[in-house]
């Protein structure tokens, strides 16, 4: 199977170091030709000090050569990236080709999912699907065991996806519930971010543990209020993620969010990061989200207020706390 790989962040670089062991023939491009040629001498991905890439792989600024081609397209720009990405990419997207997206976000104007991007500028007969679950790139380099779950409204597609990807260290469950699976991927960083605060404001295990459960409700609701379903948020692109992204110190969300709590200003904590941010880019189009389809996200709703507005985050813990009474089960 031939691959073009598009993005060569971390997670991009890991995808296609899993694809070409897997017997793939991977081409992996990078938008900036400097940031290529420097990993074309170093032969190890920038994002991932260490990690070598497979000799046999090919590297490219150049897009065509990427594209051209190949059985399946692998779309890992970061999410704020994709609109464009897929632009660049349309003249050269051939009829029967795949398309996987792995990015987890938001439009902020459309309040599209990634999937919905590249349906609005590829076609609605593009055959598109999506890669996500609990997966941080840094122990899928090390084959550490990761299970996800690929989705495409066309099962055909999800099971395309999960032949390509599935190895005996990267379990792959296929589905057709792509709103479920990319409102799941998109709004966990944004709790992700909350989680961090609280470790950030020296909050405990009991804290964290009820910013995840009240974190999955408002994101189940929401999914569900646009037509997923129960079974994808209990599962790996819901809870699954929540839980890896909340509390693994690999996460750049819950990083980002401690340095907010520990006082930085949330653009000093996305430089410190280093590394992409998505529940930064995507904690607006959420709550546009909850509104239009009038489901409350009061989690969702604080992290906005101290990214945007400058709420302190100890105050924004302190609104959720003095919340008016409820039934958990109302
Ligand atoms: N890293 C992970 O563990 C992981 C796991 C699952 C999903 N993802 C998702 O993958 C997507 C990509 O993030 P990442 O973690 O690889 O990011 P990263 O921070 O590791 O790297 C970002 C990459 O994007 C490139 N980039 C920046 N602007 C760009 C543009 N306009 N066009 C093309 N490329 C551009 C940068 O050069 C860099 O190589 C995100 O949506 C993220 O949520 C990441
Ligand atoms: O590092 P994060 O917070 O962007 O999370 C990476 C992956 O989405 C984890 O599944």
């Amino acid at each position: 199977m031939k691959v073009g790989v598009i993005g060569a962040g971390s997670w991009g670089c890991a995808l296609a170091i899993l694809l070409q062991n897997n017997g793939c023939q991977v081409s992996l491009w990078g938008h900036r030709r400097e940031q290529i040629e420097k990993m074309q001498a170093s032969g190890e991905c920038d994002k991932l000090p260490g990690v070598m890439l497979p000799k046999e792989m090919s590297l490219t600024w150049d897009l065509s050569s990427c594209l051209l081609g190949k059985d399946l397209l692998v779309l890992a720009v970061p999410s704020t990236a994709t609109r464009e990405t897929a632009e660049k990419i349309k003249p050269y997207v051939e009829k029967n080709q795949i398309l996987c997206s792995v990015s987890k976000g938001i439009e902020e104007d459309s309040l599209l999912t990634q999937c919905g991007i590249l349906e609005d500028v590829l076609g609605k007969d593009a055959k598109v699907g999506v890669l996500s679950g609990p997966s941080h790139a840094e122990e899928v380099v090390k084959g550490l065991p990761t299970v996800v779950v690929a989705g495409s409204r066309d099962i055909a597609v999800a099971e395309f996806l999960q032949n390509a990807f599935m190895n005996e260290n990267f379990r792959v469950y296929t589905s057709t519930d792509v709103t479920g699976i990319e409102i799941g991927a998109s709004l966990k960083n944004v709790i992700a971010l909350a989680a961090g605060m609280s470790d950030g404001l020296g909050y405990g295990d009991n804290t964290k543990a009820a910013l995840i459960t009240r974190g999955i409700k408002e994101i189940s609701s929401l999914a569900l209020a646009m037509g997923g379903l129960p079974q994808t948020l209990s599962g790996l692109a819901g809870t699954g993620d929540l839980i890896v992204t909340c509390s693994s110190r690999h996460s750049r969300n819950r990083k980002a969010g401690m340095l907010i709590g520990q006082g930085l200003r949330p653009k000093d904590a996305m430089d410190q990061v280093h590394m992409v941010v998505e529940g930064v880019y995507s904690a607006k189009a959420a709550l546009a989200l909850g509104k239009k389809y009038q489901v409350s996200l009061p989690i969702i709703e604080q992290v906005n207020e101290v990214l945007f507005h400058d709420v302190d985050p100890r105050l924004a813990v302190r609104s959720l706390m003095e919340r008016d009474k409820k039934s958990e089960i109302a």
